[in-house]
């Protein structure tokens, strides 16, 4: 477990001080830190101060009085003045760090389409979204606030219990007939306590480890169930899916708050202890020093100073106790961060087994094309076939037999399978699914998606009169979410737009005319056949109306058997 935990941090820490911003990341740290220390050197000059004042006040020298008030000031400010510049570099190394870690897991999440391949081929990976976004920020903010604070608060346990050893002298314990002398009995007594301190708040804490991350799963889960309602909320209307979808929010709900009386509980123990702890700590100084005092071994500055110096000592050990809670976020932190990058390098490692090629041929060519399933069910077997440029295409097939997953074959975004896709040298293809994608943004953007919106008015205006869209001309330039206002079949007759656009050589079309009545499907693929005549398609659909725009079909069994054969023109 610590093993796994240390490991875990040092994959996700050390990229970023290895990076190419290396250098001023590492100077930058070593300033902050340097400050910390500063700043410990001047609560040591004030503790000392704290000696020389009341020593002045109990010998009621008033002339000293003043100068003594003027340089707690100085140092006051001085103080003052580091410390909030110490936390504001700080806040510049961690937002300097999150904006690299974040731009490592995006280039990864999107490289090789892992995005698609974590949903499809795994789908236990929660809420890839949260860990780039929220997890990323924990991680470096609660590193950064541990690695200063240990630091600082173990530079101040030194300090202070230096100041503690000279202040407390011997002290001597009568056992029997001899004596035994204990030298810094003071900085011993701290850090014993201290000691004890820390393993009961180890006991009492290690189980808010598993329940925080617990926690923050049971919240995700929670939200996403909400977010798929959102998404799909004209669906569940229509089903009246109110109920089970109420029941799955009290559900998961119920989870997040049973998860948290168990956190509630846990934390009231460890907010019982930590406060006992802190409690203690503030009378223990001064009846351990009393007995010194009463002596007259030790002034009133001397006592004063004690007190101080034991506060800061205690408050450097209660540093780490109470950074318990820190050490278990960021241990579930590390925990969700590193279950994510092992599944993104599971899927990316996947190899393709189908080479997708380009050579100098006018033909789409299948050669030995195998298309298979995680669990090595083959839906297509050695499939060598040739699809002329300027065919159409028809893939048919029972549902369920892999007419989707041979697409996604030939796209190359699925990875299980074997043999070659050969295209045409240089040709642009299109991939159309049966429910377009509109980016966020406006009109304009969601027609060019995935170019970046470039193009004459007049063009854009054309082809959305083309496919029939004339009524968004004027719209072109609103900022919506376009997907919940376009109709299923205004959005595939966008996609529609969207390949005159792009003016690709192949075209791919699953299902993509699926929402759209026979005669607008017909229209659609005219309009195609007119605008880019030397462009070849290739579909997937079951409508018989679809045989009409194909000369040729490729039918598929389901059982990795398949047949290629000429649609016979009706007429
Ligand atoms: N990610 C996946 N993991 C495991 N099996 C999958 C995955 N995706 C699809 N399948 C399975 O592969 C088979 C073929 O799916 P595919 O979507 O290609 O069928 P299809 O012929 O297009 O069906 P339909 O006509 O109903 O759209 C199905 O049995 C499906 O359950």
């Amino acid at each position: 477990m610590k093993g796994k935990f240390l490991h875990g941090f040092w994959q996700l820490f050390r990229g970023y001080w290895n990076s190419e911003h290396k250098w001023r990341a590492r100077g930058l740290l070593t300033f902050v830190i340097g400050l910390n220390f500063f700043d410990v050197y001047l609560l040591v000059c004030i503790n000392s101060w704290y000696n020389e004042f009341y020593n002045a006040l109990q010998g009621y020298q008033a002339d000293q009085f003043w100068p003594l008030v003027g340089e707690f000031t100085g140092l006051a400010m001085l103080h003052i003045l580091i410390a909030v510049y110490a936390i504001y570099l700080r806040q510049a190394v961690q937002i300097k760090w999150r904006t690299w870690l974040t731009n490592q897991y995006l280039g990864k999440w999107m490289k090789q389409q892992v995005y698609y391949r974590l949903q499809v081929l795994k789908s236990d990976t929660d809420n890839p979204d949260q860990r780039i976004s929220e997890d990323i920020n924990q991680f470096v903010t609660l590193t950064l606030q541990l690695l200063i604070g240990f630091l600082k608060q173990l530079t101040t346990l030194a300090a202070f219990g230096v100041v503690l050893w000279n202040l407390s002298g011997a002290f001597t314990v009568p056992l029997g007939s001899h004596e035994f002398v204990i030298y810094g009995y003071m900085f011993w007594f701290s850090l014993i306590y201290s000691a004890a301190g820390t393993i009961c708040a180890h006991l009492v804490g290690r189980k808010l480890i598993g329940l925080n991350f617990d926690q923050q799963r049971f919240e995700a889960d929670f939200r996403f169930n909400m977010m798929r309602v959102r998404e799909n909320s004209e669906s569940v209307a229509f089903y009246r899916g109110e109920q089970p979808e109420s029941v799955g929010f009290k559900e998961r709900f119920a989870r997040v708050i049973e998860n948290y009386w168990q956190l509630m509980r846990q934390t009231k123990l460890l907010n019982f202890y930590v406060n006992g702890y802190a409690q203690l700590a503030i009378i223990v100084p001064l009846v351990l020093a009393a007995p010194r005092y009463f002596a007259g071994a030790m002034a009133l500055g001397g006592l004063m100073q004690t007190v101080s110096a034991f506060g800061r000592v205690q408050d450097a050990l209660s540093y780490f106790v109470e950074s318990y809670d820190t050490i278990a976020q960021l241990a579930a932190v590390i925990r969700r961060l590193t279950t994510f990058t092992g599944h993104m390098a599971d899927v990316s490692e996947i190899q393709n087994g189908v080479c997708r090629l380009e050579k100098e041929t006018d033909n789409l060519c299948l050669e030995n094309l195998q298309v298979q399933l995680p669990d090595a069910r083959t839906l297509l077997d050695t499939c060598t076939l040739q699809i002329p440029q300027g065919c159409y295409a028809l893939v048919t097939g029972s549902s369920g037999c892999g007419k989707s997953t041979l697409l996604r074959t030939l796209a190359g975004i699925w990875p299980y399978g074997k043999g070659e896709v050969v295209l045409p040298k240089g040709s642009r293809t299109l991939f159309l699914p049966q429910r377009p994608y509109l980016p966020l943004g406006s009109l304009r953007r969601a027609l060019y998606y995935p170019l970046s919106a470039s193009g004459s008015d007049e063009r854009l205006q054309e082809v959305l009169r083309l496919v029939g869209l004339e009524k968004f001309v004027a719209k072109l330039d609103e900022v919506d979410d376009w997907s919940r206002i376009l109709s299923l079949g205004e959005q595939q007759r966008l996609a529609f737009a969207r390949v005159l656009l792009v003016k690709p050589d192949w075209i791919f079309l699953d299902e993509a005319t699926s929402a759209l009545d026979e005669p607008r499907e017909q229209e659609m693929y005219e309009l195609l056949k007119r605008e880019l005549p030397t462009a070849s398609i290739v579909s997937v659909g079951h409508r018989s109306t679809l045989f009409a725009q194909h000369d040729t079909e490729l039918h598929l069994d389901g059982d990795g058997s398949w047949q290629l054969r000429p649609i016979q023109a009706v007429n």
